[in-house]
């Protein structure tokens, strides 16, 4: 059975409001899919079928393991990055190499975009020698990159253009979690792109959750972040507390770790935190990035929030500290700098 017709038959009608969506584990599309048979073509994890070439725009720290992971599932892929040589280690494991976007998309069929910021994303799909030149009906381009709804929008606007399909589906989940294959893809777009490229998402990702119109993806992933970055600036004001009255860090993180607001991030990150050693998993420049984007996406709606409008000026702190391209923890290193300049007044 195509791929196409198991998931219309697997997947639950969506509903016809706004809020309407898939919600789909790896799990439950394997168990479902041990059930579908498949003739030929790629046969990703669970044997659900994905036929064609991906391409993959932008090795960076996400890109790069996402497109390992198609390799190793045994896709046929087609990389890009601006830096050429971060594209070494795919070509390695089996990669392409086309020397452009354009030429990326005209030579496969699905091509897949993980772009730092709205700007970059924006060029690498709709500037010069930019996907949309390589693209035509039949083919499908999925951004992957957090960006604001209205850059989605835009470049959902070219790549329909040329008569091809397209899909965001920014992602929840770091540097571990995308070498694991456990991402978490928040799509909204073309549908029946969103059913073809799934096999795909569920070699990357261990959900996926289809969200309808262009920007419903965009804002998800947003408030997603905009919750991470906040929360990330309490625990570092409660780190720097806990030691300020003759705590041990490292007791806090425990204690945290037991309780209701139990998290992997504190978890994963404190222990580093305490160290200040902050290796880049989620580049502090891009949490920030997120934040201004979602302080614009409530602006929209005349929402206040204050508490993220409070810590994205942290986050810039740390940025003219320095500290852009390390991990987001690293934002801890703005308080400890403004809690000095206040103890010397
Ligand atoms: N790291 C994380 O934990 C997560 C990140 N994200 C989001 O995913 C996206 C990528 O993140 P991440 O991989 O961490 O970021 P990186 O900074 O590691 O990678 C950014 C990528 O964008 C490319 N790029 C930047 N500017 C341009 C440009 N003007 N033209 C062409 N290519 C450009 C870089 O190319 P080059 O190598 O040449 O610099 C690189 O491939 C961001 O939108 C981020 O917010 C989402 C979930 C988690
Ligand atoms: O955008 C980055 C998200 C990082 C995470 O979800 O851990």
């Amino acid at each position: 059975m195509p791929a196409a017709a198991f998931f219309s038959a697997a997947l639950p009608p969506p509903s016809r409001t706004l809020s309407r969506r898939l919600v789909v584990s790896r799990a439950a599309a394997a168990a479902a899919s041990a059930s579908a048979s498949s003739s030929s073509g790629w046969q990703g994890g669970g044997g659900v079928e994905f036929q064609g070439k991906v391409g993959f725009l932008g090795l960076g720290i996400m890109g790069a393991p996402m497109a390992s992971n198609l390799i190793k599932a045994g896709c046929d892929v087609t990389v890009w990055n601006r830096t050429k040589s971060k594209c070494d280690p795919l070509l390695s494991l089996g990669a392409k190499y086309e020397p452009t976007p354009a030429q990326v998309a005209s030579s496969c069929d699905v091509t897949f975009a993980m772009l730092a910021d709205p700007q970059s994303a924006a060029e690498v799909a709709c500037g010069s020698s930019g996907a949309a030149e390589g693209l035509a009906p039949g083919k499908g381009y999925v951004d992957v990159s957090t960006v604001d709804g209205a850059t989605s929008k835009l470049i959902g606007e070219r790549i329909t253009s040329t008569g091809a399909s397209f899909l965001e589906a920014p992602v929840s989940g770091s540097k571990k979690p995308a070498e694991d294959g456990l991402l978490i893809f928040l799509t909204a777009g073309d549908e029946s792109l969103y059913k073809r490229v799934a096999p795909l998402l569920d070699v990357m990702g261990k959900s996926r959750f289809y969200l309808g119109d262009v920007g419903n993806g965009a804002a998800m992933k947003l408030v997603v972040n905009m919750v991470m970055g906040s929360m990330m600036v309490s625990f570092s004001e409660g780190l720097l507390l806990s030691e300020k009255v003759g705590l041990d860090p490292n007791t806090l993180v425990e204690v945290i770790s037991q309780g209701a607001i139990s998290a992997p991030m504190f978890s994963l990150k404190g222990p580093s935190m305490v160290k200040a050693a902050y290796p880049p998993a989620f580049p502090l420049k891009h949490q920030q990035k997120d934040l201004r984007l979602a302080l614009a996406l409530a602006e929209s709606v005349s929402q206040s929030i204050p508490t993220v409008a409070a810590a994205n000026e942290l986050y810039k702190a740390a940025k003219s500290l320095g500290l852009s391209d390390h991990d987001f923890s690293a934002v801890i290193e703005a308080l400890k700098a403004k809690v000095q300049s206040q103890s010397s007044q």
